[in-house]
Order: structure tokens, then C-alpha cells, then sequence
């Protein structure tokens, strides 16, 4: 009988590792991709698109699902599963990021954070329990711990002292919500911004306390691919191996082969939703944007290896229409595709890595991808 929170390696090639995590509503394959579902669902799609592309896991947030509608309504409504109807596994993230990424005026303690609401005004606290209490109530099948992101370019004395609180928020949401007390299990997050040394000592840290995985915290926060492909391959390998790794907000295509490359299992990132509202699409033979005007009248799909509802039925002429039109299903049909592909593509990482051919599949996307 297998228990939230195991994590079985299948097989491995070079860093990269195919395993499988078992959460309270079921097995996730990995290497995966979390579509982003911040308040409650992935926008403009429907769990059962979601279901018929495999995707395994969504992601909500705390931060905008406490503001509205409320964490405590959903809970009265049986949590997150049953009110947005998803039937497999949540994440949450723990509302930290969101605070310190969507709110100027903040005041953070050791107590916590402060804030006001971006929809009323209303002054709000988040301390690390609050924070699980908000996530217990959301019922995710993986709760995030409350963490300070420190910005691109904070200082090394600012950004130890934020890791060294940083850890022992962490210390507190387990205690909060102690290993085993509950189906849903917990991720420490490491920090330690663009210090190889800091970063070691958030992973030390926190790899004395007992979580059932581990996140990489602190990047796409404006830093270049350099920098994150150097902080990435430094600490990943280092992380517990038997645990998963989970690289947060994490991102391009060619960003999630580095990052599997590297040893990570999960990443997550509104790029691929994000970017089909303003029409940049991605397929096998690299981006593209579905407003130039050579699309006007091709009538060629959208990636011809595609096997998505988008690719099987309409052509770029049409895609093109519905952009320049601004039409609904416009952003439907695109996310539906970029998610789609995402998702297809983590599915080609997963074989890849089961037959020793990781390193061909990660050149192939590279030279597609070599344009930007
Ligand atoms: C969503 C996200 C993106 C990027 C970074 C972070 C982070 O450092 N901490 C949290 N809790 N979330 C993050
Ligand atoms: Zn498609």
C-alpha cells in the first residue's frame, strides 16, 4: 500500500530521473509539468480539457484563493477538489511569492507578512501557520511552506538572514502540520538567491527537517539563463534523491530540459497560459506568433506534430482570426495548444529518460529553439 509522499525512481540517465510521487489523489509521473490554476482553475479550460491531455496535477494559490472566495468557504464546500471539481492532485503554492511579487506595501517580521488585499484594501497576515491553515483548509494534496523570495540582485547579508528565517518559517509549518498527520504532505523551499555557498546552507538547513520534498525557490525572478542554469546545476544534484525536486516557476521548453537535466522531477509556470493570450505559441519547430500576417491564409496547422484538439482542427489562418478578432476562443484554442505541448513534451522526457536517450531528445528541442 503505497503512502502520500513516496517516491519511487524507475529509472535515471545521466542526472535526469523518471519516478513516480504518490499523493492522496493519486500517482504523479515524473518528470511533470503543473499547469497553473492560481484561483481555482487553469483559465479557459475545463477539467476535463485538463483530463484529456494527461495533465497530472494543477496548481492553486493560496494567496488569491484566501482573498477570494475565501479559503474557509471553499473548505465548507469540501476543498478545492470538489468546488473546482478536479479529481486529481493539487499543489498550493503557500502565498509568500505572491505577496512579495503582487504587493508594494508589505511589512515582514519574524512573526510573518502583512499586506492588504488587491481587491478591497483589507489589511491581512500570513504567518507560516496561516499559511497551512489556509492550505489544509484548501485540502492540496502538496502544501508549500511560507518562504521570503528575495529579489534579483538582494545583497549576500540580506539574502542570509532572509534564509536563515526563511528556514525556520519552514521549521514551524511542519510543526504546524507534523509529517503523517494528514493525508496532504509538505516541500521545504530553498533559498539562498545567486550564492552557491547560501544556497548550500538553506539546503542543509532544511534537509534536517522532515519533508516529503524539496523546492528550488529564488529564480525566474529576472535573472539571466546563465545565472539560473548556474545556481540550477550547483544545487539540484545536491538535493536528497530520494525525495522530489520541484524548480518553481520554471519555464521555458528549453528551461525544463536544463532543469530535468539537472536533476529535477516538477516545475510549474504561467509562461505557456500566459503567452497564449497574447499569441506566442510553442510547437516542435520552435515559437511562433499567430498575428504576423504570413499566417493569414495558411491553412496549415498549427505544428503538423501536434496531435492536440487545436492542431487536429483549425489552421493558423483561423488561429489568426480569432487573435486579431479578439475573440474568446482565441485564448481557448492557444492554451489549450501551449499546455498541450507542454505537457506532450514532458511525456517525451519520460520515455527519454526510460530508454537512455535524454541527451538527443534536450539537442533536438535546442536546435529548434536556438532561434529564441
Ligand atoms: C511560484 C514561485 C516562483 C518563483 C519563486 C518562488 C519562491 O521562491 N517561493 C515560492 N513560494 N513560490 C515561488
Ligand atoms: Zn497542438
Amino acid at each position: 500500500m503505497s503512502t502520500p509522499g513516496d517516491f519511487k525512481i524507475h529509472a535515471t540517465d545521466g542526472e535526469a530521473r523518471r519516478a513516480t510521487l504518490t499523493t492522496a489523489h493519486g500517482d504523479i509521473q515524473t518528470p511533470i509539468f503543473m499547469p497553473v490554476g492560481t484561483q481555482g482553475t487553469v483559465k479557459s479550460l475545463t477539467p476535463l480539457d485538463l483530463e484529456e491531455m494527461d495533465a497530472q496535477i494543477i496548481l492553486g494559490n493560496t494567496y488569491h484563493l484566501y482573498l477570494r472566495p475565501g479559503d474557509d468557504l471553499v473548505a465548507r464546500r469540501g476543498g478545492l477538489h470538489k468546488f473546482a471539481n478536479w479529481k486529481r492532485p493539487i499543489l498550493t503554492d503557500s502565498g509568500g511569492f505572491q505577496v512579495f511579487s503582487l504587493q508594494e506595501i508589505r511589512k515582514l517580521s519574524e512573526e510573518g507578512v502583512e499586506f492588504r488585499s488587491y481587491i478591497d484594501g483589507s489589511k491581512h497576515f500570513f504567518s507560516p501557520e496561516k499559511a497551512i491553515d489556509i492550505q489544509k483548509n484548501l485540502g492540496s494534496d502538496i502544501m508549500m511552506v511560507l518562504d521570503e523570495c528575495v529579489g534579483y540582485g538582494a545583497d549576500k547579508d540580506y539574502t542570509n538572514k532572509s534564509l536563515e528565517m526563511t528556514t525556520r518559517w519552514a521549521k514551524r509549518c511542519r510543526d504546524h502540520y507534523p509529517k503523517g498527520s494528514g493525508g496532504q504532505i509538505m516541500f521545504g523551499i530553498v533559498q539562498g538567491g545567486f550564492y552557491k555557498d547560501l544556497r548550500e546552507k538553506s539546503l542543509e538547513q532544511l534537509r534536517e527537517i522532515d519533508f516529503e520534498g524539496f523546492a528550488i525557490g529564488g529564480l525566474s525572478v529576472g535573472e539571466s539563463t546563465k545565472e539560473m542554469y548556474d545556481i540550477l546545476h550547483h544545487i539540484a544534484p545536491k538535493m536528497p534523491s530520494d525525495k522530489p525536486r520541484y524548480l518553481m516557476g520554471v519555464g521555458t521548453p528549453l528551461d525544463l530540459l536544463e532543469g530535468v537535466s539537472a536533476g529535477v522531477d516538477m516545475f510549474d509556470c504561467v509562461l505557456p497560459s500566459r503567452n497564449a493570450r497574447n499569441g506566442t505559441l510553442f510547437t516542435s519547430q520552435g515559437k511562433i506568433n499567430i498575428k504576423r500576417a504570413e499566417f493569414a491564409e495558411d491553412d496549415s496547422p498549427l505544428d503538423p506534430e501536434c496531435g492536440c484538439y487545436t492542431c487536429r482542427n483549425f489552421t493558423k489562418a483561423y488561429l489568426r482570426h480569432l487573435y486579431m478578432a479578439k475573440e474568446l476562443l482565441s485564448y481557448r484554442l492557444n492554451t489549450y495548444h501551449n499546455l498541450y505541448f507542454y505537457l506532450d513534451l514532458m511525456k517525451q522526457i519520460r520515455a527519454a529518460i526510460e530508454n537512455g536517450t535524454f541527451a538527443e531528445l534536450k539537442a533536438k528541442y535546442e536546435a529548434a529553439y536556438a532561434k529564441g
